[in-house]
């Protein structure tokens, strides 16, 4: 069955959108990030010990392991005290300990982005985006929309992805990136958090995710969402599907242009068709304006 699109979805003007499972495979992420991640974060640290980044995320490391200590967290592994590249391993340990439990702490991810850096200007890695995401970037922003980021993976392991992806140098669409420093993607706080900085209301705001939570969190804020349903993503419950539209690809959004004289004011709204409740939808008619299945 086609998606169900509200007309608010397709008026929203800012468009604050996920990476993994969303713009990106999980595959990518697991299989080859990931994997990069664990093989060169001990080169990375020993090429790199004296840095003012390394520096910073090897303290952001110990003072989580030191929390994670007190809270009794299963497994943690602790980081000595002091400069001396010695705690190398203990970092490393570590490292490896929260990547086993794919773990969203901001010092996992900074450390993550710093040791992909060398992949992709080496070319080691190429960004993986699924093949609709840049056109439809190029259309959304021809529209008058903005288009931010919002991952776990830390603003510098975002740009890089987007800079170095499998369809060019996708930087140029967005507007800006938000990661886990503005909140955890499964709070309301968060998004209430983005929605402040990007200066909109909710009503005009469509976030793009896989995760039902992260979807739900969003929603309590107030923003539009929709939810993706890409290969190899978590199979999204009977229930879930109900409460929100779920599409398999960025075609399935389809906006009509921001006027001129609103861009940065009141939302637009697609005047085309307007289209009583209905729960099944020709894959012709997927772009047309419905009222929100709640
Ligand atoms: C942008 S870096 C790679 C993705 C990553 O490390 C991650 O944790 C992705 O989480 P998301 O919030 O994008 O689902
Ligand atoms: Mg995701």
């Amino acid at each position: 069955m086609a998606a169900v699109m509200s007309e608010k979805i397709l008026a929203a003007k800012n468009i604050v959108c996920d990476i993994e499972g969303t713009t990106t495979s999980i595959s990518f992420v697991k299989d080859t990030l990931f994997p990069y991640a664990l093989k060169n974060v001990e080169e990375y640290l020993k090429n790199n010990w004296n840095e003012d980044a390394t520096k910073t995320v090897v303290a952001a490391l110990r003072e989580q392991s030191e929390e994670d200590k007190k809270a009794e967290v299963e497994g943690v592994t602790t980081i000595s005290a002091g400069e001396s590249e010695d705690i190398i391993p203990e970092i490393v340990k570590n490292v490896e300990w929260q990547m086993s439990k794919d773990r969203k702490t901001g010092s996992l991810k900074t450390l993550q982005g710093l040791v992909w850096a060398k992949g992709y200007k080496d070319g080691t890695i190429k960004g993986h985006v699924y093949d609709d995401v840049q056109k439809a970037f190029e259309k959304w922003t021809e529209s008058g929309r903005k288009i931010y980021i919002y991952s776990s993976g830390s603003v510098d392991a975002q740009k890089l992805l987007f800079e170095h992806s499998e369809q060019g140098n996708l930087l140029k669409y967005l507007a800006g990136h938000y990661d886990t420093k503005i909140g955890a993607k499964r709070e309301k706080a968060s998004y209430e958090s983005i929605l402040k900085n990007i200066e909109s209301s909710g009503e005009e705001a469509l976030f793009l995710t896989d995760v039902y939570a992260e979807a739900k969190a969003a929603k309590e804020a107030g923003l539009n969402v929709v939810l993706l349903d890409r290969p190899g993503n978590a199979e999204l419950s009977d229930e879930e599907r109900k409460e929100f539209t779920v599409i398999t690809t960025f075609s399935d959004l389809s906006f009509e242009a921001v006027p001129k004289e609103e861009n940065g004011g009141a939302a637009v709204t697609n005047g085309k068709r307007k289209i009583e409740e209905t729960t099944e939808v020709s894959e012709e008619d997927q772009a047309q304006v419905y009222p929100n299945k709640k």
